[in-house]
Parts: C-alpha cells; sequence; structure tokens
C-alpha cells in the first residue's frame, strides 16, 4: 500500500510521535511525505520518498499521485488554529480525497481508527465511478 503522511507545522510532534508508535505497521508500506514532515521522519529512521514542502507544491504533488491511484490513505494532521498561505493546496488536496475516495484521517484520534482498523491490512482502494451519481433521484 502508499501512504502519504503530512502534518502542519504545530502538528508535526504529534504526527511524528503517531508515526513512532506505528513504526512497525507503517513500515510494512511506501511512505510518502511533504518535505519538512518527511525531514522529520527521515531523522526518526523511517524510509520514505520526500515530496516537496507543502507550501511550494507538495500538498498538490500529493493530490496528482491521489489522481493517478498512486496513494491509497492520507494521513494529514491538519491545524485548525492557524492560517497557511498554501490553503488552497489543502482544500484542492481534502477534495480530491472525497473524489478518489481516499480515506484521510486529518487528526490523531481519526489516524488511531484507520490504522487500527481491520481493513487497513490488505486495504485495496478502488475508484469510484462518479457517472452513478449524476442527476440521481431520491
Ligand atoms: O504544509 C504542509 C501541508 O499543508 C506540510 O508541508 P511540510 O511537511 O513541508 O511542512
Amino acid at each position: 500500500m502508499n501512504i502519504a503522511l503530512v502534518a502542519h507545522d504545530n502538528l508535526k510532534l504529534d504526527l511524528i510521535d503517531w508515526a513512532m508508535f506505528n513504526k512497525g505497521t507503517l513500515q510494512k508500506h511506501v511512505i510518502y511525505a511533504t518535505g519538512t514532515t518527511g525531514k522529520l521522519l527521515q531523522e526518526k529512521g523511517f524510509g520514505i520518498h520526500r515530496l516537496k514542502s507543502g507550501p511550494l507544491g507538495g500538498d498538490q504533488q500529493i493530490g496528482a499521485m491521489i489522481a493517478e491511484g498512486k496513494i491509497d490513505i492520507l494521513f494529514f494532521f491538519v491545524d485548525p488554529m492557524a492560517a497557511q498561505p498554501h490553503e488552497p493546496d489543502i482544500t484542492a488536496l481534502r477534495r480530491i480525497c472525497d473524489t478518489y475516495r481516499i480515506p484521510i484521517a486529518t487528526n490523531r484520534q481519526t489516524a488511531d481508527f484507520i490504522i487500527s482498523s481491520p481493513l487497513f491490512d490488505g486495504y485495496i482502494h478502488e475508484m469510484p465511478d462518479w457517472s452513478k451519481y449524476q442527476n440521481r433521484k431520491v
């Protein structure tokens, strides 16, 4: 499985702590991370693929990978208390997760639920067929 890890600055310590707790599980998978988050993960011994920093296009890189079917799950610890210069990129990333039905954890509690789910091991992502949802009558 291909997993992406991202955290806003004030949540980076949380994400690293969470990732260390789940290191054994995470390291069985291919991990991608945005620039600064990825650097911190590498310092903790994680083998990861490092993308650009979020404000420099890292969120968009992950979004593009999702559109290409190359990311299965996103753990993105979002800071709801701080405005981000690249807010449009973050909004776009969250939307593309819904477009492709990517499980996304935007906080640690949800991350715990996802990683401990019986669905996590062997999870296979399927692309939704949105044409089924056009003009649906209730
Ligand atoms: O800004 C980010 C997500 O929006 C994360 O980027 P960094 O990991 O480079 O800080």
